[in-house]
């Protein structure tokens, strides 16, 4: 581990950007211009007294030129700072803007301002994520929704005799209506969220039953895309759980088409002209809960530094302040790895001792911790005893389900920048005996540490799932 000194920001990168820097994640630029912007900006605006001046000068040079043959060129070498220079001190001849604004380097040295991201990276400041209020962030991961589905009516049966040339009395032949269409919850691996599924749906009606016997068509089914890992209930009682990608659960049943009059066609009635409408479709009103089935869950009392950490290891922006239960409703960020694979930690609302008796916001977000393969417990190491947190944590663990403490899991002890931390990280590790990875979301100091061991942790869960001959959750 990285010596850890109180040295909060000043000079600094942010953490985010050092945790993905020592890991050689991929590169964070990947449009480039969004944040070339901005920098590129910012130099040209610091130097604009100077670029006027030498642009000025060198229209006047190249208007000169023109006039003056190859005489002035000369005389703008002379003039022009060496750094300006081409080979052999010779300034290369292209029109003056487009020298300026080239962003080749002349003799090694870097151009006034570059127009790539990887040169502008160098020079930039680093950009600081958007700060965004909880309540805002609730509208990106939604986890409960209540939706009324409504299956499509069926069609009505038709109604009519037939009449042809020679056959004038040619018997009923009203076809059936078509049937209405269901609509379905589809689980789709690429929906994280369910902020897209919108109250309420309703299905296909099916087409009215027209003459000559012809049946009306079935309405179409209707597909509503939910994450894996939705719930769904009814009246409190849960009727699916769709865990895996592409699994269907049948909302509601569109309605039967109704009979046309060739169907009540016997031999005691020859001219039937009964004929029944489509029925109804199924009208259901189900809740919908998602449980996140991220890799990783972080467990951690309020302010221990959850969403800060978060922040720091992925792009998420979980809202992040200094007073407790910041964060009300569960976040999910992907950690990204300079081999495409990615692995999602799930920032859950701070616990506190007493919550699975409903106290703080209690266990309500506890079901995103459920699915999660492996567990991250963040202390505080600033407060006096962060052993008790853990005792705690995994207390509130284990009685909103056994065995959810006993998931594979790593302690993190958060805030080692403080001095009080570094006084309490070599009694937490005495007192419980485990690996604690001492790091600051803050400061960004030994996130790689944790970046690693993460990496190690979702590598052994993949091992396991392909030897079980199952395939592993990827996001
Ligand atoms: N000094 C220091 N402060 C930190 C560190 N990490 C987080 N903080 C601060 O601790 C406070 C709480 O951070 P959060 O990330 O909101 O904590 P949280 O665990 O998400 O809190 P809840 O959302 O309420 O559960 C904020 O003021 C952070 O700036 C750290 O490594 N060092
Ligand atoms: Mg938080």
């Amino acid at each position: 581990m990285r010596g850890g000194g109180a040295r909060p920001g000043a000079g600094r990168l942010p953490a985010a950007e050092r945790g993905a820097a020592a890991l050689r994640l991929r590169p964070g630029c990947p449009g480039g211009c969004q944040r070339l912007a901005e920098p590129c900006w910012a130099v040209l605006s610091r130097r604009l007294p100077a670029l006027c001046g030498a642009v000025l000068g060198l229209a006047v040079l190249s208007a000169a030129s023109t006039v003056l043959g190859r005489a002035v060129p000369a005389a703008a070498n002379a003039m022009l700072p060496p750094c300006w220079a081409g080979p052999g001190g010779r300034l290369p001849w292209r029109p003056a803007l487009l020298l300026l604004l080239s962003p080749v380097p002349v003799r090694g040295r870097q151009p006034t301002f570059s127009t790539t991201c990887v040169r502008c990276s160098k020079n930039r400041r680093l950009r600081q994520k958007r700060v965004i209020s909880e309540r805002k962030l609730t509208r990106y991961f939604v986890d409960h929704r209540k939706v009324r589905v409504v299956g499509g009516r069926g069609g009505g049966g038709g109604y009519s005799f037939s009449s042809e040339p020679r056959k004038v009395f040619g018997g009923p032949d009203g076809g059936n209506g078509g049937d209405g269409g269901h609509v379905i919850l589809k689980a789709d691996q690429q929906m994280k969220s369910l902020s897209s599924v919108l109250p309420f749906y309703q299905g296909f009606h099916g087409e009215r039953g027209g003459t000559k016997n012809c049946y009306g068509a079935n309405g179409a089914y209707m597909y509503v895309k939910v994450p894996v890992g939705t719930l769904i209930k009814e009246d409190g009682k849960v009727v699916a759980d769709l865990t895996q990608h592409g699994q269907e659960y049948v909302a509601a049943y569109g309605g039967a088409g109704g009979k046309g009059n060739r169907f009540f066609l016997s031999n005691e009635n020859r001219a039937p002209t009964l004929f029944t409408p489509g029925e109804p479709g199924q009208e259901r009103v189900l809740h919908l809960e998602l449980k996140t089935t991220a890799h990783a869950g972080l467990v951690g009392f309020p302010n221990a530094g959850k969403s800060s950490l978060l922040r720091a290891i992925s792009s998420a922006k979980p809202a992040v302040a200094a007073y407790p239960f910041t964060t009300l409703n569960a976040h999910v960020g992907v950690v990204r790895y300079q081999d495409y694979e990615q692995v999602a930690v799930a920032d859950i609302p701070g616990l506190i001792k007493g919550a699975h008796q409903n106290r703080g916001l209690g266990i309500a977000f506890l079901r995103h911790i459920e699915r999660c393969r492996f567990l991250l417990y963040v202390v505080d190491l600033s407060v006096s005893q962060p052993w008790i947190q853990l005792q705690d944590l995994k207390y509130e663990l284990e009685q909103y389900k056994k065995g959810l403490s006993e998931r594979p899991c790593v302690v993190i002890g958060n805030k080692i920048d403080l001095a009080q931390s570094r006084i309490n990280l070599p009694l937490l590790k005495e007192q419980i005996g485990e690996r604690v990875i001492a790091l600051s979301a803050l400061t960004g100091d030994n996130l790689e540490e944790l970046l690693l061991h993460l990496r190690e942790l979702y590598d052994t869960y993949v091992r396991t799932e392909q030897s079980r001959g199952q395939s592993p959750v990827k996001w």
